[in-house]
């Protein structure tokens, strides 16, 4: 009998912060991250190539596609995938293993990716090794990757989520891959030394998933221009007034509320969507971005509830009702007076997350 499987993982794209939720709230977005796997022992050649045993392959439409790494010990899904095994007493992946990957999410726009590639490195290895992980459990090797659970937790869960880390103890501070402040730098666990990477503490990370008000839905404006997280958070101050996280904690307190309402309540939404922790100083990396914000209102367009900065940028996040052509061509006009050319897609809430098919 021949011991051949194959699998498909779909994982969503995730817009974080949704204005005042900074490494908070997130939603999972209706563009999808496909990896169809297959483990062919008899197809071990093809993979023979790799020096784990992997061959990848991304669809020509990809997102990345002809620059994202093919090695598996430096393509972030399959390095993550390598970190999770190898935390597990698996050193590589089976012989014949093959991964194509199907990704629409646009890289380094705010709308996930990296989140997105995380999460399926840790779902391809909890199959390839039949870990038997639950989500929540997956969520920890994701948080050893990718700090801010924002976009993790909308990934892996679904729906609109607020997430937390909890306070990891002194010994597990003292592991040097926590906290890391961005994706791993390195390949998985570094170099293949035969050393098992410490594994990941338990229940990292904490969630909730509030309900969402189904007439909203959500406009991506996307800038044909990469802004990456980590220089996005390197614009950040270290400290802020009290007055500034004052304002942000009442809006993030209504705003998970208002957005389950129904009807959605736009004279509520608008100004609890505002924010005065990231967005005022990520202006100076996406022109245009504080006049988009004051200037496209439920007044100026009805339909429109509230706009954001999506993630770490450049992407804006526009949730409305209706009038979802007129609302996003004058966020892609507002762009083009600074020279910037925009893509835009309305999308739905992904309401389930991460999803593992056998194929
Ligand atoms: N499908 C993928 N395959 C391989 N590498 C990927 C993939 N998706 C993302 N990456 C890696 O992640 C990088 C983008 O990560 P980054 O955190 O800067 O942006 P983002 O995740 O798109 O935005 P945000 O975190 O603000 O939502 C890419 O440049 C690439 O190195
Ligand atoms: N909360 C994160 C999301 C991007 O990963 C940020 O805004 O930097």
């Amino acid at each position: 009998m021949s011991s051949r499987r194959s699998f498909r993982i779909s994982v969503p794209a995730s817009s974080a912060n949704i204005g005042p939720g900074f490494d908070v709230l997130g939603i999972g977005l209706s563009l999808y991250l496909t990896l169809d796997v297959s483990v062919d022992p008899k197809h071990s050649k093809d993979s023979d190539e790799d020096p784990n045993n992997c061959l990848i392959s991304y669809e020509p439409s990809s997102q990345g596609f002809s620059h994202v790494p093919l090695r598996s010990d430096e393509n972030l899904i399959t390095r993550t995938a390598l970190y999770v095994l190898r935390c597990n007493g698996i050193r590589s992946f089976p012989s014949g293993t093959k991964v194509h990957v199907n990704n629409p999410i646009p890289l380094g726009r705010g709308l996930g990716s990296s989140g997105a590639a995380v999460v399926s490195g840790v779902v391809l290895a909890n199959e390839i090794g039949k870990l038997g992980f639950s989500k929540q459990r997956m969520l920890d090797y994701c948080l050893m990757i990718e700090r801010h659970p924002d976009n993790i937790t909308a990934a892996m869960m679904g729906g609109f989520v607020g997430s937390y880390l909890r306070e990891l103890s002194a010994a597990e501070m003292e592991r040097k891959e926590i906290p890391l402040s961005e994706v791993l730098p390195e390949p998985a666990g570094g170099a293949d030394t035969g050393l098992v990477p410490p594994d990941a503490p338990m229940d990292i990370g904490r969630h909730i998933k509030y309900d969402w008000c189904k007439e909203i839905r959500c406009i991506a404006i996307i800038p044909d221009f990469e802004v990456s997280t980590a220089e996005s958070r390197g614009v950040l101050p270290g400290a802020y007034t009290a007055k500034d996280l004052v304002f942000n904690l009442q809006r993030l307190a209504v705003l998970t509320t208002a957005l389950t309402r129904s009807p959605p309540n736009p004279e509520l939404i608008y100004p609890a969507m505002q924010d005065r922790i990231h967005q005022p100083y990520r202006k100076t990396l996406i022109p245009g971005l504080t006049e988009i914000l004051a200037s496209v209102t439920p007044k100026t367009h009805p339909g429109l509830l509230g706009i954001c900065l999506s993630g770490a940028g450049p992407t804006i996040l526009a949730l409305a009702t209706h009038n979802f052509d007129l609302i996003a061509e004058e966020i892609v006009a507002r762009f083009s007076k600074e020279g910037i050319t925009c893509s835009w897609k309305l999308l739905e809430p992904a309401y389930d997350g991460m999803t593992v098919t056998q194929t």
